[in-house]
């Protein structure tokens, strides 16, 4: 079963981005996430098309896009002409997610689509026949270091049993928000493939080499 570890750049050094990138993709990275908030849907502000088309000069990792902004269909075609791989987007974010998950695949990338903690997953099982990722908030989004929600490791489970019976649908399910040693494992179990982490990862006084390699065992064991 395959484990994806993906650093959350949010917070990694700004002034020193390029080199924690760097450090990241030699520690082995599998996914770059870039979070981009607009100020109005998440009250904060962070990366714009040009950090991902920075980004892309520096690694050949795929760069997955967090859209937390309202009007996310703006946006589309610039990040992906900047070398976006995967844009996320909010299902409480456009009226019309359905139309936002076909914008993306008609620039040719993948498309995945994000739920906040207290959005029910029914809102979204219209689109798993056409979705590559769900984004699963295990916080509520906007900041980087707060504490996992507990309760949504139920909410992982029941996705991934949804996943389960419809056998056609075939995506990968995202974790975001207090992953770390603590709550990795929990999460693995539930179903998660991909494991989004951010200051576990780049606040933490051990290497960034030994960090991804301690969750990347602990996400596979519980797996097993
Ligand atoms: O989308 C996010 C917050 O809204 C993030 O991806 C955030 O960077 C996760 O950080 P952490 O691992 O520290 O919780
Ligand atoms: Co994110």
């Amino acid at each position: 079963m395959t484990v994806k570890i993906a650093p959350s750049i949010l917070s990694a050094d700004i002034m020193n981005l390029e080199r924690d990138v760097r450090a990241a993709d030699r520690a082995g990275a599998d996914v770059f996430h870039i979070d981009m908030m607009d100020g109005n849907f998440v009250p904060n502000m962070s990366f714009s098309p040009s950090v991902v088309e920075g980004m892309r000069r520096v690694t050949d990792k795929p760069l997955d896009i967090h859209m937390m902004m309202e009007n996310p269909d703006a946006y589309i075609k610039p990040v992906i002409d900047a070398g976006a791989d995967t844009v996320l987007i909010h299902a409480e974010s456009t009226q019309h997610i359905y139309r936002s998950i076909d914008l993306v695949k008609s620039y040719g990338a993948r498309a995945g689509v994000v739920v906040n903690p207290g959005t029910p997953l029914e809102t979204v099982k219209e689109l798993f026949p056409i979705i590559d990722q769900i984004l699963v908030m295990t916080v509520n989004p906007g900041f980087g270091g707060q504490k996992f929600i507990s309760g949504m490791t139920k909410k992982i489970q029941r996705l991934d049993q949804l996943r389960q019976t419809a056998a056609d649908d075939n995506f990968e399910i995202e974790v975001d928000g207090g992953i770390n040693a603590d709550t990795i494992s929990q999460c693995a179990r539930a179903g998660a493939d991909i494991f989004v982490a951010g200051s576990y990862l780049f606040n933490g006084e051990n290497g960034l080499n030994k960090r991804i390699e301690d969750i990347r065992s602990l996400a596979v064991e519980a797996k097993q």
